[in-house]
């Protein structure tokens, strides 16, 4: 079940190289993407990029975003700044359907230079297609604003 009709994309350089890919494979999936770079592989600054994403998600432009660095913590640690951002690192399958299911995560942040683009893929896919549980995990996600 597709639950997203669009994804905000971006990360820094270490992320430039799986960006077009990932985006190419939302597209062909019938996904809106808003390319928010970077645009080359020249050395920036993740916040940069983390922040356009994260205000298209908080300001409903876009239902989901996608981001993009080494270990993915720069890229989260800034997404997660937003109010009602849920930014959540996901290296396995396993790990982005979890990501959905328990934490109701609406951006996904993908660890480039510790996976293959085929793993990243397949972790973009488990996101898009895992919905959020609900139940006892609503409380814990209603919880986790604390201003
Ligand atoms: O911010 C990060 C770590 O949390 C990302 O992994 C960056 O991509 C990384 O820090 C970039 O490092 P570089 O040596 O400047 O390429």
């Amino acid at each position: 079940m597709t639950l997203a009709k669009s994804f905000a994309v971006g990360g820094d350089h270490a992320g430039f190289d799986y960006k077009d890919q990932l985006i190419d494979f939302l597209t062909a999936q019938g996904f809106t993407v808003k390319d928010c770079g970077t645009y080359s592989a020249d050395s920036v600054d993740y916040p940069d990029f983390a922040h356009p994403v994260a205000e298209s998600v908080e300001r409903g432009e876009s239902t989901f975003g996608l981001l993009l660095c080494g270990s993915a913590n720069g890229v989260a640690i800034t997404a997660n700044k937003h109010q009602g951002i849920r930014a959540g690192l996901a290296w396995n399958v396993e790990v982005a359907q979890l990501v959905r299911q328990h934490n109701d995560a609406n951006v996904i942040c993908l660890p480039v230079r510790f996976i293959s683009v085929d793993e990243a893929k397949a972790c973009l896919q488990a996101f898009i297609d895992t919905p959020f549980e609900g139940g006892r995990h609503a409380g814990r996600v209603g919880k986790i604003s604390c201003c």
